[in-house]
């Protein structure tokens, strides 16, 4: 029999935690926005099968393609602890644009790595499988962060504490505010949209940076979602990466104009995101989106809520 896992988009970032907040997202409209990954028994040793809208944007070589890098890393840590490796087929769906920022490569890495896990009966903790994709994901942008991987694998938002022995832990969040995702339609390499960061911040940035996060965090825990929606700012990431994105600062306005309550760039970008306070607002935003923001006919807009439950067995 096998086994399909369903790992969602994520946004990481939101605007005042780089590298260190990041939710996972669903539509409302019940589609699916993410990757598929299939399990199941063969005669050979291993075999990878890629399909969906975006198959033809992946790696053509099969060693370059993250879910074969995370089932050999899967097969090294299972062997170093004893554990003897299945003969399987794995099938991605390659249903996430890539170079999106909405966690395209977390969503391979999740959902194959929760594939591996649950066909050999789960020998790897939570924490572990999520050390692991971290580490994946690490190979693709050139540095470990966990704010794609985590929400996507976890679900909900969360709050990279990388201590005491757990990578993360979710936060409380505003259940009733939507997201409105705008992905253009071209492509920007997480790895690029890190280069260009400045190597240092100024005092007065780093000062006022602390100030917004701790007070976000600080919204979260008490439900003051006008607070929370005033603290996500970005003075470390957005100032330079707009310059990727097509007429940024323009639509950013046009967004605050018809009542977002906070506007950024979702993690690395392209994907900017909308948060309204109602269906309504998410609405009128999704409609200037369209017709604002979008690039190229790859190009989409989804009205979407925070994902609870992450990666999951399709049945
Ligand atoms: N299964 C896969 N899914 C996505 N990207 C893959 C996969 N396998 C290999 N790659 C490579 O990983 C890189 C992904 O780039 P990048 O990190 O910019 O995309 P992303 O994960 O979509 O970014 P973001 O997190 O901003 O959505 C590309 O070079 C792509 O070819
Ligand atoms: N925090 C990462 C997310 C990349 O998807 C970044 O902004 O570079």
């Amino acid at each position: 029999m096998a086994l399909r896992i369903y790992a969602p988009a994520s946004s990481a970032n939101l605007s005042v935690g780089f590298d260190s907040l990041g939710a996972a997202i669903s539509p409302i409209d019940g589609s699916l926005l993410g990757d598929v990954v299939q399990i199941e028994a063969c005669e050979n040793e291993f075999e990878l099968e890629n399909a969906g809208y975006f198959v033809r944007k992946l790696p053509k070589e099969l060693q370059k393609n993250i879910v074969y890098q995370a089932y050999v890393l899967f097969s090294e840590r299972l062997k170093l602890r004893g554990g003897a490796v299945k003969k399987l087929r794995l099938t991605l769906e390659k249903n996430m644009p890539i170079g999106s920022g909405l966690g395209s490569s977390a969503c391979s890495i999740v959902a194959a790595l929760v594939a591996l896990n649950q066909f050999h009966d789960e020998p790897f903790s939570k924490m572990e499988l999520l050390e692991m994709m971290g580490e994946l994901e690490g190979r693709i942008s050139g540095s470990i962060h966990y704010d794609n991987v985590a929400p996507c694998y976890l679900g909900g938002l969360q709050l990279m504490t990388q201590s005491l022995g757990n990578i993360c832990q979710p936060l409380p969040f505003f259940d009733e505010w939507y997201w409105v995702l705008a992905y253009p339609g071209i492509e920007v390499s997480t790895a690029e949209a890190r280069a260009i960061l400045p190597k240092s911040y100024t005092r007065q940035d780093v000062i006022a940076q602390a100030r917004y996060l701790g007070s976000f965090v600080h919204a979260c825990h008490s439900q003051q979602a006008q607070l929370a929606a005033l603290m996500m700012k970005d003075l470390v990431a957005e100032p330079y990466r707009e310059a990727l994105l097509p007429n940024f600062p323009e639509v950013r306005q046009g967004c605050k104009d018809l009542g977002a309550l906070a506007v950024g760039i979702s993690g690395s970008g392209p994907t900017m995101f909308a948060i309204a306070p109602d269906l309504e607002h998410a609405q009128k935003l999704s409609a200037y989106l369209e017709k604002h923001y979008l690039q190229t006919n790859e190009g989409f807009i989804h009205i979407c809520k925070v994902d609870n439950q992450g990666a999951r067995e399709l049945r």
